[in-house]
């Protein structure tokens, strides 16, 4: 069966490399591709945009007018669009895979409430090698972490609108989590000043933005004498892509419910063992 993909911000970085990605994934075809009202480019073949020649699929603006040709939707575009999107595909039971960062607390439990009735995928990054470090994150922090000043550090384009990244805080959630402490209770974003000595509990982050940075992260476990880190580099957004595509041909077999990359993967219930 082919899965019929809408695309939510296809003009953006991200949607230009959704569109060629998709376009080449067997099993998934790209049928809408949106941008915002008003946009310069509605009217243009998603495929001419993506530079993979026409596609036949021209960017539109009004998702609430095209539900009935896709059957799931991908969405990397904002928090408010998103929003949006959300209370559509939840109207139309639509599928949805959200890749859009910077989402508020009370947009995450929108999310959560709509999963009773449809199928979503929310992962603030889609990439497999994220995903690993994610475990290898928690395995770190349980071996070494009660010990460690732990530090993430996270370095995006000029262009990005929010900070840290939506995969630090999951980083630092993660970590948090395996060492049964509150984020928002240890989080320390960046420092100035007269700080104090360090407090061995909090968790740090510190954001960099410039030029054409695809997205790096990098974690630091430190304790007296070594320095464990874990560090993700991406150099092309067809990562994110490909992942994207993966949980696209995923969730058009889900009913409902509120999944992100570690389901996907199938690395939800991976317990990776140490010291036996
Ligand atoms: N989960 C993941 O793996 C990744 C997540 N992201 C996130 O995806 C989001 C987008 O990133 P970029 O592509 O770099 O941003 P971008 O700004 O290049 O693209 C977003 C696009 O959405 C469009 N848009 C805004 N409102 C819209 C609406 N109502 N309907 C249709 N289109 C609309 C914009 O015009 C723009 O073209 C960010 O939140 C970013 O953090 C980015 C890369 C990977
Ligand atoms: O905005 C981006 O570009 C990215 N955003 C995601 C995030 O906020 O974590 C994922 C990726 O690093 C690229």
């Amino acid at each position: 069966m082919t899965v019929r993909v809408a695309i939510a911000g296809a003009a953006g970085r991200m949607g230009r490399v959704l569109i060629k990605t998709l376009h080449e994934t067997p099993g998934l075809m790209v049928t809408v591709a949106t941008e915002m009202a008003g946009s310069n480019l509605l009217g243009c073949d998603a495929g001419e945009l993506a530079g993979i020649g026409a596609i036949g699929t021209p960017l539109r603006a009004n998702l609430h007018d095209l539900v009935a040709e896709f059957d799931v939707l991908i969405d990397f575009t904002t928090p408010a669009a998103t929003q949006h999107h959300l209370a559509l595909c939840h109207n139309a039971a639509r599928r949805m895979v959200i890749g859009t960062t910077g989402l508020s607390p009370d947009l995450h439990q929108q999310l959560a409430r709509a999963a009773q009735d449809i199928a979503i995928v929310a992962a603030p990054n889609m990439s497999i090698g994220v995903n690993l470090c994610f475990k290898l994150l928690d395995i770190a922090a349980r071996v070494m972490g009660q010990e460690s000043d732990i530090e993430i550090i996270e370095a995006h384009h000029r262009h990005k609108i929010d900070a840290p990244s939506g995969t630090a805080l999951k980083m630092g959630d993660i970590i948090a989590t395996a060492l049964g402490r509150d984020l928002a209770e240890v989080a320390v974003y960046g420092r100035h000043g007269h700080t104090g000595v360090r407090d061995r509990h909090t968790i740090g982050f510190e954001t960099i933005r410039a030029g054409d940075v695809v997205g790096e992260h990098s974690v630091w476990f430190v304790v007296d004498g070594e320095r464990i880190e874990i560090t993700h580099k991406a150099s092309h957004r067809i990562n994110f892509a490909n992942g994207a595509a993966r949980a696209a041909n995923w969730i058009a077999q889900q009913k409902c419910g509120l999944f992100d990359m570690q389901d996907v993967l199938g690395l939800r219930d991976t317990s990776l063992r140490f010291g036996e």
